[in-house]
C-alpha cells in the first residue's frame, strides 16, 4: 500500500477478493460509467480500476442557474452506473444526480445504477421531534421516482436507510481500507471507540478484526443541532491506544469531544478513523489541534487542497467501489467482499 499523509490519497486493493486483471476476461461492452460533479478523481479512479473510461457528457448551467446535462453517447440497451456522492454543495449535486438519472432513463438504458459514496441527508433518518421531515426517506423516494434501478451506497449514516429503497441496494463499507491501514500501523494495546451510541455496530465489527481488540462507547447528547457533548466513556481506555470510529466527521464536534475525553481518562493516543470527510467548518481548525496521531478518512468526499492538515490520511475506496460495480454487473456475491 503506498502511504500519503496530509496530501495525496492512498489506494488499497490487498482485500479485495477479485484483482482488476480478472475484469479484462469478462464482457464489458454494456457496462457503462458517467461522473457527476461531485467527485470526478473518485470516479476516475474507479474508471482506472475496471479498465475503461467514464462516458462522456455534457453538463452545464444556463443563465439562470437551472442544470443541463446530455449523455454523449448512446447507451440504449446498457448498463449505466453514474457516481456522485451528495455532498456539499448538497442540493446541488442531488439534483445533478436526480437529471443524470433521468437522462440515462430516457435514453433507453436497460438498467441505471445510482453509485452514492456518501448520502446526503441521511441524519434526517427519523423524526426526532414533532413535525419534522424524514428527508433520507424523501432523497430516497426522488432518487427512485428519477428512475434508478439499482443503488450501491457506502457507510450510510443508518442502516435502515436500506429500507427507504423498495430497489435493490448494496450497500458496502469503508472499513476494509481502515482496517489494512490500521494493521500496516502495527498499533498496540488498542480499544476502538464508539464516538456515540450509533456507532456501536461499526467500531465492534472494526474491533473484531483487530484481534478482537477491546471496545469502549462514549455517552454522546446532542441539546442542538450540530452541537455535540460528551458525558462518560463506557470502558476502559487508561494507557491504551485508542481508536475511534466513526461514518462521518461533519464540524468534527463529536470525534473532538471524545478526544478530549478520551485523553482526560488517561487514553495515550488518540487515532480518529471516519469513512466520509464533511468537514464543515470549524471541522479543520478541530481536527488540527495536535488531539489526534492521525485522522483518517476516505475519499468518498472530495478534500480541497486548502482543507488538508498534516495528520490527515487519505485511504481510497475506489478500488472498492470498482470491484462492487463489477460483482454487481456479473450478478455475483457482493457481501463476499467483506466476510
Ligand atoms: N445535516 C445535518 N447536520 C446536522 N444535524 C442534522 C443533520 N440532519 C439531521 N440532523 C439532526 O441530527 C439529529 C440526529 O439525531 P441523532 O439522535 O443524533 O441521530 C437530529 O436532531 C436531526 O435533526
Ligand atoms: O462531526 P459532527 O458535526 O459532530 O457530526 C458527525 C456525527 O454526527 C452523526 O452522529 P449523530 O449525531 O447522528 O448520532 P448517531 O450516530 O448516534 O445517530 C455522525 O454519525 C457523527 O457521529
Ligand atoms: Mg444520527
Ligand atoms: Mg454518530
Amino acid at each position: 500500500m503506498n502511504a500519503h499523509r496530509g496530501s495525496a490519497v492512498l489506494s488499497s486493493a490487498t482485500t479485495l477478493k477479485v484483482q482488476p486483471a480478472a475484469t479484462a476476461l469478462i464482457d464489458n461492452s454494456r457496462l457503462r460509467l458517467f461522473s457527476g460533479s461531485a467527485n470526478v478523481p473518485l470516479s476516475q479512479e474507479v474508471a482506472r480500476y475496471l479498465g475503461m473510461d467514464l462516458g462522456p457528457m455534457i453538463r452545464k448551467r444556463f443563465a439562470d442557474g437551472e442544470l443541463y446535462i446530455q449523455i454523449q453517447e448512446s447507451i440504449r440497451g446498457c448498463d449505466v452506473y453514474l457516481i456522485q456522492p451528495c455532498c456539499h454543495p448538497v442540493n446541488d449535486n442531488l439534483m445533478e444526480l436526480l437529471i443524470m438519472i433521468d437522462a440515462c432513463r430516457r435514453a433507453s438504458a436497460r438498467q441505471v445504477t445510482a453509485v452514492i459514496p456518501y448520502y446526503g441527508y441521511a441524519r434526517a433518518d427519523r423524526k426526532t421531534a414533532g413535525r419534522e421531515s424524514i428527508t433520507a426517506k424523501l432523497v430516497a423516494n426522488l432518487i427512485t421516482q428519477a428512475g434508478a434501478n439499482r443503488i450501491l451506497a457506502m457507510d450510510l449514516h443508518s442502516a435502515q436507510i436500506q429500507g427507504y429503497f423498495d430497489i435493490p441496494l448494496d450497500h458496502i463499507y469503508g472499513s476494509p481500507v481502515v482496517l489494512d491501514y490500521l494493521v500496516s500501523k502495527q498499533l498496540s494495546d488498542i480499544v476502538v471507540v464508539s464516538p456515540d451510541v450509533g456507532g456501536v455496530a461499526r467500531a465492534r465489527a472494526l474491533a473484531k478484526k483487530l484481534d478482537d481488540a477491546p471496545l469502549a462507547i462514549i455517552d454522546k447528547r446532542r441539546q442542538a443541532h450540530n452541537v455535540a457533548e460528551v458525558l462518560n466513556v463506557i470502558g476502559d481506555v487508561k494507557g491504551k491506544t485508542a481508536v475511534l470510529v466513526d461514518d462521518m466527521i461533519d464540524t468534527a464536534g463529536t470525534i473532538s469531544a471524545g478526544a478530549r475525553l478520551l485523553r482526560e481518562e488517561g487514553a495515550s493516543h488518540v487515532y480518529a478513523c471516519a469513512t466520509h470527510a464533511v468537514f464543515s467548518p470549524p471541522a479543520i481548525e478541530r481536527l488540527s489541534t495536535g488531539l489526534f496521531e492521525e485522522v483518517i478518512v476516505t475519499n468518498t468526499i472530495p478534500i480541497a487542497e486548502s482543507d488538508r492538515f498534516p495528520q490527515l490520511v487519505m485511504l481510497s475506496v475506489a478500488n472498492m467501489l470498482g470491484e462492487t460495480i463489477w460483482r454487481i454487473h456479473e450478478d455475483s456475491s457482493v457481501s463476499s467482499m467483506f466476510r
